[in-house]
């Protein structure tokens, strides 16, 4: 392991998903043995909160942790960080769907994909978590033209593990028996959690459950949306399930997904199964040093081109709003 530190911002670092991301990436689930350096942006407003979280990452006392820096300017915190999870953004409360927050949380990405172009590390990896993550990831691309499109990618890792326990919960397998596990399209509740490709013990899923009805009118919904079910439990939105998977997420992206599996990213289309070019939609990926790759050629068979396209097409939908707002 190389003893440099790996330099990760975190934005809304004092928010509900900050407070249970700092702990675990400090204790090295995202690095392992390598050293971290903590860059956090929080505004101002929270600045006090935030030194009240960082004076706790202290009395952890965590060995891997090279340092901490806090403050309120983008570019400051960005200057040469590695890695920037953007999580910074306002969450929705009950009745709201993640469209709603388009324009709310839409400026902030502009300015943080400016900061990143002009400060961030030549081989900086930008992960979004904030909401409505797909079109803000598309945001922060299109305002960082300098940095590889490759680079950007939005958070679709806590439905992949939702629909994971789902179907683990369905069949009695334990969740490391289930592979092959695919999100396609928008982290909303449109996005497509695919059975026909995914395998329990190496057997094909859909077949496994041999139950057409269950997937179409339980598993499918009860994935999609789960983050209004835990928003009506808890009163909040996810923060530990949502910081677990950003890093599940960002440690497959920089150090590798299992070999003879895949992992699903939202990331920049090139035209692949018929979504859209240049939209940030969810696909099955490979990712290994740092790159992902789309796995090719699964076929799509009536059930699922339906649902990607309707997902698809709520992205582009998105895309046509933050462009009449002038964000991209
Ligand atoms: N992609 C996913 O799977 C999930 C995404 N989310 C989203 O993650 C986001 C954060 O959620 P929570 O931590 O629960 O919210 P929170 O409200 O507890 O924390 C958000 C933090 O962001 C900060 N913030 C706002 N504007 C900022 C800016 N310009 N720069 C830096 N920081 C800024 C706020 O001050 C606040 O501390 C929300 O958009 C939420 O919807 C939540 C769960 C899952
Ligand atoms: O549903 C929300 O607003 C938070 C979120 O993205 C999730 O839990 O999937």
């Amino acid at each position: 392991m190389s003893p440099t530190p790996l330099k990760v911002a975190v934005t809304g670092a004092a928010g509900q998903i900050g407070y249970s991301l700092l702990f675990r990436l400090a204790s090295g689930a995202l690095t392992g043995g390598q050293p971290i350096e903590l860059r956090l942006l929080e505004i101002t407003p929270a600045l006090k909160a935030l030194e009240g979280v960082v004076m706790e990452l202290d009395d952890c006392a965590f060995p891997g942790l090279a340092g901490v820096e806090i403050g309120d300017d983008a570019e400051t915190i960005f200057d040469g960080v590695n890695l920037a999870l953007l999580v910074g953004a306002r969450p929705r409360g009950p009745g709201m769907e993640r469209g709603d927050l388009l324009s709310a949380n839409g400026a902030i990405f502009t300015a943080q994909g400016k900061a990143l172009n002009k400060v961030a590390a030549s081989d900086v990896r930008v992960g979004v978590t904030g909401n409505p993550a797909n079109t803000n990831a598309l945001i922060a691309m299109t305002n960082a033209p300098d940095i590889p499109q490759e680079r950007f990618s939005a958070l679709t890792r806590l439905d992949h593990n939702r629909a994971i326990s789902q179907l683990a919960a369905k069949t009695g397998a334990a969740v490391t028996d289930i592979s092959h596990m695919t999100i396609w399209g928008n982290h909303s509740a449109t996005q497509y959690p695919d059975l026909f490709h995914a395998q329990v013990g190496g057997r094909n899923a859909a077949e496994v459950v041999g139950d057409q009805e269950w997937i179409e009118s339980t598993f499918i919904p009860t994935v999609a949306k789960r983050g209004a079910a835990i928003i009506d439990a808890r009163g909040s939105s996810s923060a530990a399930s949502a910081a677990s998977a950003t890093i599940d997420a960002a440690r497959d992206w920089l150090y590798g997904s299992a070999e003879g599996d895949w992992v699903s990213m939202a990331v920049r289309s090139q035209g692949e199964y018929g979504v859209p070019e240049g939209l940030i939609s969810s696909f099955p990926v490979t990712t290994k040093d740092g790159d992902w790759s789309i796995v090719e050629g699964l076929e799509i068979d009536d059930f699922s081109r339906a649902r990607i396209d309707a997902s698809t097409a709520e992205l582009a939908d998105e895309r046509a709003a933050v462009t009449e707002l002038g964000l991209i």
